[in-house]
């Protein structure tokens, strides 16, 4: 394919830079410990000082990918398919969910809410970022809000994101991992003062699998 059809393509949400798959156990949030299907998209221009993927920031190095080679292999390892990056909403993620739900598979993402929704979600998991808030139509159909914590500020940012969300939605807040030890006893203490909060963790890390 020439270059421009591929960037058509790319534009579209029908090829998208991918980065890598892989089928593992959600480690975080509400489906923490079920295994499902992971799709990382590359891009993302959010810039958290403290992102443990920084690798998949520039999209110009990861392989525009077509949808349906990426669904096809999705679909054989799972039907819980959690779409992740880099940030995937910097796409349109239409066609991506359009083609998994064809295949009757669940659509989870993870996002920083940073750019318009799109797709077809069973679940969306907001982790809303300082510096690049998420846009206001997303924290209405949030299923669970995850908030990053890297120093005690993050707490009071956590109830200002907190206030945006549904009366259902779930919050969490985990602990950025670099500072872990320093916050988890911040951690501790807030959700037993403040119980409407729950702890995630990146369980992943704790169990040594991707
Ligand atoms: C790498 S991001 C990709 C999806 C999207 N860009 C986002 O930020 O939600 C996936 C999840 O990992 C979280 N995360 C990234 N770096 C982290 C770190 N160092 N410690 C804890 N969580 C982290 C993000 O907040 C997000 O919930
Ligand atoms: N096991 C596992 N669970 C995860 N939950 C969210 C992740 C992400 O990077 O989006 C992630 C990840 O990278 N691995
Ligand atoms: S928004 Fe997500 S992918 Fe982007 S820098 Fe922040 S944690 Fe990393
Ligand atoms: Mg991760």
């Amino acid at each position: 394919m020439v270059k421009d059809e591929v960037l058509i393509l790319v534009d579209k949400g029908e090829m998208l830079p991918l980065m890598e798959e892989f089928y593992t156990i959600q480690g975080e949030g509400f489906h923490k410990g079920t295994a499902a299907y992971f799709i990382r998209v590359g891009g993302c221009d959010v810039g958290c000082h403290w992102c443990d993927v920084k690798e998949s920031w520039n999209a110009e190095t990861h392989p525009p990918t077509e949808i349906v080679q990426i669904v096809e292999n999705a679909s054989k390892y799972s039907n819980t398919i959690v779409v992740t990056g880099g940030e995937p909403l910097m796409w349109n993620m239409d066609p991506l969910t359009d083609a998994l739900k064809a295949k009757q598979l669940h659509t989870h993402i993870e996002t920083s809410g940073a750019y318009p929704l799109t797709g077809k979600w069973d679940w969306i998991c907001l982790s809303p970022k300082k510096n690049k808030l998420p846009k206001t139509e997303i924290y209405k159909k949030a299923h669970e809000l995850k908030i990053i914590v890297y120093n005690r500020h993050d707490l009071i940012f956590a109830e200002e994101e907190a206030a945006k969300v549904g009366e259902d939605c779930i919050l969490y807040l985990q602990p950025e991992w670099s500072m872990r030890e320093k916050v988890i006893p911040l951690i501790v203490d807030y959700v037993m003062q403040n119980p409407k909060w729950k702890v995630s963790l990146q369980t992943h890390k704790y169990l040594n699998i991707p």
